[in-house]
Parts: C-alpha cells; sequence; structure tokens
C-alpha cells in the first residue's frame, strides 16, 4: 500500500426521483489498498460501485478514478479497471481457457500475450487438467478464482468485486483471499463488498454504509477499539441496527 490516491470522492451522491440513493459520501482509497466497502441490504453500495466504475452517472459530487474524473472520463475509468461480481462472471457454455481468451480480448490484451497469461493462469490456479473444461462444470468456487484472476489479466490499477464470495466455504473463500492479497501486493488497489465479516477482518480499511450515508471508515483494529467490540459482526450490528432500508 501506497500514500498514492487512486479513488477520490467528494460528496458523490445518486439520487432517483426524491430517493437518494448515496447520500454524499466522501473518501480516498489508496494504491494497493484493500478497501472494504459494508453495509446493510440496500445501504447504497451497488449504486456507489456503479458509479465508481463509470457506469452510472453522480447526481452530484465529484470523484477521481484512477486519475480520471468520473464525468468526462468514464471511458479511461474503464480501461483501468477490472471488474467482478458473483452475479455476473464467466460464461458457463465456454472452456475455462476460452474464457480467458474471451474477457482478455475485450480488456485490449493481444493474442501472444493471453497466450503466455492464459498458459500461466491456469498454472497458478492448478487447474491445468480444466483448461479445456466447460465453465459451467467446474465447482462454484473455481469458478470464482477463475473470474477475479481474468478480471485482473490486464493489469488494471484497480479491481472491483461485489460480493465475489457468495455461496462457498470458509476454505475455498480464504484461498480466494490469497489472490486477493496476490494482486494487493502487486500494487492492484481492491475495493470489495461483502456481506461476511470475517473477510471485513481481512481488509486494510472499511466503510460502512447506512441508509446511503457512510457511517464510518476506519481499520478493522480501530473500528473495535471506537465501538468496544470484540469481533467486526458486532461492530456491523452497532452500526446498523438502526437502518430504516430493507432489502429490495
Ligand atoms: N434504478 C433505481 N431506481 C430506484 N431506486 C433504486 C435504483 N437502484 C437502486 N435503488 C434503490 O437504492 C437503494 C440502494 O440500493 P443498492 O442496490 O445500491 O444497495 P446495496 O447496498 O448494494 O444493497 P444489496 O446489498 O442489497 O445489493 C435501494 O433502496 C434501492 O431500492
Amino acid at each position: 500500500m501506497t500514500n498514492d490516491i487512486v479513488i477520490h470522492t467528494e460528496k458523490l451522491t445518486k439520487r432517483f426521483g426524491d430517493f437518494i440513493a448515496t447520500n454524499e459520501i466522501t473518501f480516498d482509497v489508496y494504491s494497493g489498498e484493500i478497501f472494504g466497502f459494508l453495509g446493510a441490504n440496500g445501504a447504497g453500495k451497488t449504486t456507489a460501485m456503479k458509479m465508481l466504475c463509470g457506469l452510472s452517472r453522480p447526481s452530484s459530487g465529484n470523484a477521481t478514478i484512477a486519475g480520471y474524473d468520473i464525468y468526462t472520463g468514464t471511458e479511461k475509468i474503464k480501461k483501468n479497471i477490472g471488474y467482478m461480481s458473483q452475479k455476473f462472471s464467466l460464461y458457463e457454455d465456454l472452456t475455462v481457457m476460452e474464457n480467458i481468451e474471451f474477457f482478455g480480448g475485450i480488456y485490449g490484451l493481444t493474442k501472444r500475450i493471453l497466450k503466455e497469461k492464459g498458459q500461466s493462469l491456469v498454472e497458478t490456479l492448478g487447474m491445468q487438467r480444466e483448461a479445456k473444461k466447460l465453465v459451467g462444470d467446474l465447482p462454484l468456487g473455481w469458478k470464482q478464482k477463475l473470474s477475479f484472476s481474468v478480471a485482473i489479466l490486464h493489469e488494471p490499477k484497480i479491481v472491483f468485486l461485489d460480493e465475489p464470495t457468495g455461496g462457498v466455504d470458509p476454505i475455498t473463500r480464504r484461498q480466494f483471499w490469497d489472490l486477493i492479497y496476490d494482486a494487493a501486493d502487486k500494487g492492484i488497489t481492491v475495493f470489495v463488498t461483502t456481506h461476511y465479516m470475517d473477510e471485513a477482518e481481512y481488509c486494510n480499511r472499511i466503510t460502512m454504509m447506512v441508509d446511503g450515508v457512510i457511517k464510518a471508515l476506519d481499520s478493522p483494529t480501530k473500528l473495535k477499539q471506537q465501538f468496544s467490540a470484540t469481533t467486526m459482526d458486532e461492530v456491523f450490528f452497532e452500526l446498523a441496527r438502526g437502518a430504516k432500508r430493507k432489502a429490495d
């Protein structure tokens, strides 16, 4: 982690009619940081993440992502980020290698680089025997690890992960987090939403959103001190219990 700021937001706001989904959120994220973005259902996490990825125009406020302005630099932003969501990841009807080639191609990698990177990726993941198998036939945990690796194949400055480990067992989640640490060690900033509080502990810093507003932002250790809590679960409960919004 360095002191270089790669995500800077200032009073970033998104309204849907009269409803304020994300209300004046302000924070900085540093290069190589693992930044956890937490909140109860409906808190406004996905709305914020869509704005940061250049997919949704803010109603007001400012932000720069990888040095590019959120209003005028959305195409540049998209080139400098990777994205992975539990809801959308890989094509189930393509093989492991075909998915690597397809997504690597979209991210602008040449065929020669893709061949090299694809080979070393399946080796790193221990998936040599699966390279020609359909992704649909792989266990969920493997799909998620592959999906994450594909999202950073083009070595983006920032990778956005929207609940990347939903539905898998704790051991596979731990392995997934080893990949996250490797990426952060290489200088890739990781912006991650999760509902798992053990994963919150793995982040360098965490924001907690409640009803569209940032209620807390600090390291897990400092947050636990601040709320006299022994676990992040207790911190989360303390902050989120007054939330008015419910899941859709
Ligand atoms: N296009 C939209 N039009 C109107 N309201 C919306 C729209 N998108 C989101 N919202 C509302 O904004 C609020 C925040 O939604 P968002 O999806 O950002 O929450 P979230 O924190 O990501 O929750 P979850 O963990 O359930 O995905 C919700 O009340 C949701 O209903």
